[in-house]
């Protein structure tokens, strides 16, 4: 569905991704795992058009996706939500809701299929108790992150990006997220899901990539792996280890 080929970017010196090529399937839940400063966001950005690669492409139902595009990304079916929670305070949970779906399209449905729009979103989240009419500013944190989750599935996306996403949530909130991407999945779309917690990892993944110093370190399908050896993947060689390594 989405075949990254030799992605690099750098920022001045550093290198933030290295000739990345990694297979995202269709119907999977695929993490990207990495220490911090690996590379991830910066594939995240990558992929949600913020940021312009150096190098490398992207195939997206084989065609080209376009870089540095924002807008056409989305349009294309592509969603990201990111840890950082991007709501409009001052708007109501339904306007952040519909935020984006100002385009023609939001034009041609009418006042009554939004709602239900609103409605068909939260229920998929479990979160039908929101009030919608209420400045998004004014609701807890965690609240607000399901608003913005609830955006981008209101786009009915094709792929739907969430780096560290769930970081802000509450048990409740989370276990409600993690079904709602298991569903997508089975229903043939593409999740890229981006978290420290390895227990998370191994409940959900069908791949695994493993970013390590701006590079791929590999990936792996579900059944194929430990978190032992996920872990091990992530960690830079021990230096004693490369040394002996050398010396054979
Ligand atoms: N805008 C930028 N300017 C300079 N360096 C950057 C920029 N963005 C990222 N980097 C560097 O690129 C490397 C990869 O960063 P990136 O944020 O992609 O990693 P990450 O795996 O997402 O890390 P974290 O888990 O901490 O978010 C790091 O060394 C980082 O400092």
């Amino acid at each position: 569905m989405m075949i990254v080929e030799g992605l690099s970017k750098t920022y001045g010196e550093t290198v933030a991704l290295s000739d990345v090529s990694i297979d995202f399937k269709s119907g999977t839940v695929h993490c990207v795992l990495g220490e911090n400063g690996s590379g991830k966001s910066t594939l995240v950005k990558i992929l949600s058009g913020i940021v312009t690669p150096d190098s490398g492409s992207i195939r997206f139902d084989g065609k080209p996706l376009p870089f540095g595009r924002l807008r056409d990304l989305i349009d294309l079916g592509l969603a990201t939500v990111f840890q950082e929670v991007l709501i409009a305070p001052d708007r109501s949970v339904a306007d952040n809701i519909l935020l984006g779906l100002d385009g023609p399209f939001r034009r041609r449905i009418s006042k009554v299929e939004r709602k239900q729009l609103i409605e068909k979103v939260l229920d998929t989240l479990g979160a039908r108790q929101l009030p919608l009419d209420i400045e998004a500013g004014k609701l807890p944190l965690a609240s607000q992150q399901i608003v913005v989750i609830a955006r981008a599935l209101a786009r009915d996306p094709k792929v739907l990006i969430l780096d560290e996403a769930t970081a802000a949530l509450d048990h409740g909130d989370r276990e409600a997220v993690f079904q709602m991407m298991e569903r997508m999945a089975a229903d043939g779309k593409l999740v890229i899901f981006i978290s420290h917690r390895m227990e998370e990892v191994m409940r959900l993944s069908d791949d695994v990539s493993i970013l390590r110093s701006g590079m791929h370190a590999g990936s792996f399908a579900r059944g194929s792996f430990t978190a032992a050896d996920l872990l091990a993947k992530m960690a830079p060689p021990a230096r004693g280890l490369v040394e002996e390594g050398t010396a054979q």
